[in-house]
């Protein structure tokens, strides 16, 4: 063992699942991801979104995860509060606002930096729109509501899906600066789901679905 390499910060062992009737999206896939940008591509359909929910503990899997140390069987609590993710369908904040849902994404998150977040909040120019609720937000402005907290979170890991759909080319320019910074540290996790390639922002490494069944090192 070398002791200079760090230990992942997401450990997947031996993970299975399908979706009722439907091929195995995972069946004993194993994955290692350390910190900085991690890629997860695939073409639409391919189960980007499901493999985010699974990681984010909100489908039921046969399997192990582990982030920053904690185990999603063992301690399923303490497994979440590791865990920024925040799925883009989701109509669970429409009728609060944007600050609100805010309070809502960085509940339990003990390192979420409120300087990071002023900063994200202006540069997607959010402003105008904290104290609006959400449904009255376009889509674009909703995920940079979520964006912003996932930027600034302090979580372990943070799972960002599709970050750059339905937002305006200066966000879009400005997700991929945020991303090429964050991409520097060495403490966070950050998977983007994504149906493209990035250019933008220096990878740790990527995912490719299709899954393939044997241990794989993404960073
Ligand atoms: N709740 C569900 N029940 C059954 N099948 C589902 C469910 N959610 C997704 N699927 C199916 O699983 C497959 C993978 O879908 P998923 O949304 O994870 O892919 P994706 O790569 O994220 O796609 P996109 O790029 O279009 O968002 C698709 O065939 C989809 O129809």
């Amino acid at each position: 063992m070398n002791p200079a390499a760090p230990s992942p910060i997401l450990d997947v062992t031996d993970l299975h699942f399908a979706h009722p009737g439907q091929p195995a999206l995972a069946a004993g896939w194993s994955a290692s991801i350390g910190a900085g940008v991690t890629l997860l591509y695939g073409d639409t359909g391919s189960g980007k979104s499901t493999l985010l929910r699974l990681i984010a503990g909100q489908l039921p899997a046969r399997g192990r995860l582990r982030v920053a140390g904690a185990g999603n069987d063992r301690e399923p609590d303490a497994y979440r509060r590791n865990v920024f993710f925040c799925d883009p369908e989701t109509d669970a904040f429409d009728k609060v606002t944007a600050i609100e849902c805010t309070a809502s994404l960085r509940a339990g998150d003990a390192h979420f930096s409120e300087a990071g977040w002023r900063t994200f909040v202006e540069g997607f120019s959010l402003t105008p729109h904290l104290n609006k609720p959400m449904y009255m937000l376009s889509t674009g402005s909703k995920r940079k509501v979520w964006l912003a907290a996932a930027l600034a979170s302090g979580r372990a890991l943070t799972l960002l899906d599709e970050p750059a759909a339905a937002l305006d080319a200066a966000s879009i320019r400005f997700l991929w600066g945020s991303l090429a910074s964050l991409a520097e540290g060495t403490d966070r996790a950050i998977v983007v789901a994504s149906a493209t390639r990035i250019d933008e922002v220096p990878l740790s490494g990527s995912i490719e679905l299709p899954l393939r069944s044997d241990r794989t090192a993404h960073a």
